[in-house]
């Protein structure tokens, strides 16, 4: 759907929540208890990067158990992009018509996916959001605070985005909506993958809605973000604005 809201949405299909781990062995068991019994009716796919602490053994236990969950086994940390773009593919070639992505830390409150999924009878993609109003984020550094609130204000102002929380990572798509993105040019790898789909999803005139979420510091395991991540954003994001500032590609084409 590309005109703001104004049309008839198709009902909603199988509901598939894509959870993407690399270290998480504290958190995978946790997490998916958590979203079966907030919405019973959802699959859920760990995507496992190969994980040293053994995260990937622990999903195929608990999927031998119940029939909703699976697992993606991947060869290796390829970043959190590469991972989601692999459990979109693998949802897609299996029928469900809503993919979701959440973090396995608990970050994301599974009982706040029902609310996600209402909203996406009447959108194309919902995104959870810490920075409109009612959002909030609990026992975050500061010094986090001040990333994710800047990397957001950074991309809204490069990217013409008119979106408060564009670096999320809490958020319910339509097949189509992701059909609609031109995946297979996504390069973007950390968390500027966010920042990429949600762009992506504006240029392309789709209903983009903001719900607002309650984000909460994991308690268990340790965060991936790394310099790293935070150049390859920063580079990205920048790069993207040029482009279309200027219609110049830097980086011989890697910005895409
Ligand atoms: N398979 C795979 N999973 C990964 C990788 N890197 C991170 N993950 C998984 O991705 C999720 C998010 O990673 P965290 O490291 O917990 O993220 P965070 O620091 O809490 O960052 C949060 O804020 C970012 C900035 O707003 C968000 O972009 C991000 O999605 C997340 O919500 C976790 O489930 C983690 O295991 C990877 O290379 N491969």
């Amino acid at each position: 759907m590309k005109d703001g809201g104004q049309r008839e949405y198709g009902p909603l299909g199988a509901t598939l929540v894509i959870i993407p781990t690399y270290n998480e062995a504290e958190n995978v068991k946790p997490i998916t208890a958590r979203v079966r019994t907030a919405v019973p009716e959802a699959h859920i796919l760990v995507a496992d990067d190969n994980s040293p602490d053994g995260t990937g053994k622990l999903a195929d236990e608990l999927a031998a158990e119940d029939d909703h969950i699976h697992v993606l086994h991947r060869k290796g940390k390829e970043g959190l992009g590469a991972a989601y773009l692999a459990g979109f593919r693998w949802g897609i070639e299996n029928g469900y018509g809503v993919l979701v992505e959440m973090d396995a830390d608990g970050s994301h409150k599974p009982e706040e996916l029902p609310r996600l999924l209402t909203a996406l009878k009447g959108a194309d993609l919902v995104l959870g959001s810490r920075w409109v109003p009612g959002g909030r984020v609990v026992n975050w550094p500061k010094s986090r605070e001040f990333i994710s609130r800047g990397g957001s204000l950074y991309s809204r102002l490069m990217l013409d985005v008119p979106i408060r929380d564009v670096t999320g990572g809490f958020r319910a798509f339509r097949k189509e909506t992701l059909e609609g993105l031109g995946l297979a040019d996504v390069a973007s790898q950390g968390y500027c993958f966010q920042v990429d789909l949600a762009r992506r999803a504006v240029k392309a005139g789709f209903h983009v809605v903001e719900v607002p979420i309650t984000f909460v510091e994991r308690e268990l395991g340790d965060s991936k973000m790394s310099r790293d991540i935070l150049v390859e954003a920063l580079w990205r994001v920048t790069a993207w604005g040029v482009t279309e500032r200027t219609g110049k590609v830097l980086g011989r084409g890697k910005s895409r």
